[in-house]
């Protein structure tokens, strides 16, 4: 390799447009997808490869990891990075950043109407007026949500951002999370189980990965029990999606607001058909607004990383 080989920047998913046209414009960059044999081009030019940027939903797995030996830096466009192997890339060297803060509002938005969505039917109630339901009867009465007892699964940024939201609601607000946040006006609940026996609506805003995998096991789900409700806004694999699945169908929790499956975009055929779920395309930061803050935070992570080798928001060290 001569000093003089170029520098590439690999876009390995496709991205905001707008991201895209910012790469293309500032940077030598190959998107992966637009070459005829993506393969060959890795076996051929990977070691030009100097930073590769993806999605928080694909990542860089270890195939592609080892096809670029100069590989410093995966920027994501994303606050996720389960899709990383992170210990596997430090080792080699590689930096890792994610877009944190810019898509908190949207997130925790989200989260509270989702929880409010599933507690008083807003969506079933939409598809009950549509059907032409309300010409024989009212609509079934639903669960206030004003008052409940509402625990958060991990009180990380987004998580201390439902917290806030849902102090207008005149909720009791109790938490787990692997670091207790003592200046906060919340209850620390020493585990997942004991949060949900003590919860109406268990919100999951944990983040991702090997850590979290199966955290809302059958035993969580079974604490919070037919008269409470899960809202996840997490990622899929830190709930047990299959006894998740199946104390909805057999109605051992009241019900479910989703935006994250553990396979998406499939989502399980069972709950496709259960009014008492509300099923989302994992759109909790999906507004103009923040995806193009997203796009931007990305674009200066890279930026920063191909002028000084260093990263504006590098992911956490644990
Ligand atoms: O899920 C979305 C993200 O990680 O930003």
């Amino acid at each position: 390799m001569t000093t003089s080989a170029p520098r590439t920047v690999l876009q390995v998913s496709p991205l905001l447009p707008s991201l895209t046209e910012a790469l293309a414009a500032h940077h030598h960059t190959v998107v992966l997808a637009e070459q005829p044999d993506p393969a060959a081009y890795l076996a051929q030019h990977g070691d030009e490869v100097v930073a590769a940027v993806t999605t928080a939903r694909v990542g860089v797995d270890h195939a592609l990891m080892d096809a670029l030996p100069r590989l410093g830096a995966i920027v994501h466009f994303g606050v996720g990075y389960d899709t990383t192997d992170v210990v596997r890339a430090r080792a080699r060297g590689i930096d890792v950043s994610n877009t944190p803060d810019v898509l908190t509002d949207c997130v925790a938005d989200l989260a509270v109407g989702a929880t409010i969505d599933v507690m008083r039917g807003l969506s079933s109630a939409d598809r009950f007026l549509r059907r032409g339901d309300w010409t024989h009867g009212p609509f079934p009465l639903t669960s206030k949500v004003s008052g409940k007892r509402i625990g958060i699964l991990g009180l990380g940024r987004i998580g201390q951002a439902v917290a806030r939201r849902l102090t207008g609601f005149d909720v009791e607000l109790s938490y787990h999370s692997r670091r207790p946040v003592p200046e906060l006006p919340y209850r620390h609940v020493d585990s997942a189980v004991t949060l949900a026996e003590q919860s109406d609506v268990l919100i999951v805003t944990a983040s991702g990965g090997a850590g979290t995998k199966g955290l809302v096991s059958s035993e969580v789900i079974a604490a919070l029990g037919p008269t409470g409700y899960l809202v996840n806004v997490a990622r899929g694999s830190v709930v047990d999606e299959p006894a998740l699945v199946d104390a909805l169908v057999s109605g051992r929790l009241a019900g479910a607001a989703l935006d994250v499956f553990v396979d998406e975009p499939n989502v399980p055929a069972e709950l496709t058909s259960l009014d008492t779920v509300v099923l989302l395309p994992h759109i909790a930061s999906g507004t103009v607004e923040t995806r193009e803050a997203m796009g931007a935070l990305a674009f200066r992570n890279l930026d920063r990383f191909m002028t000084d080798g260093t990263l504006l928001t590098p992911v956490p060290r644990d």
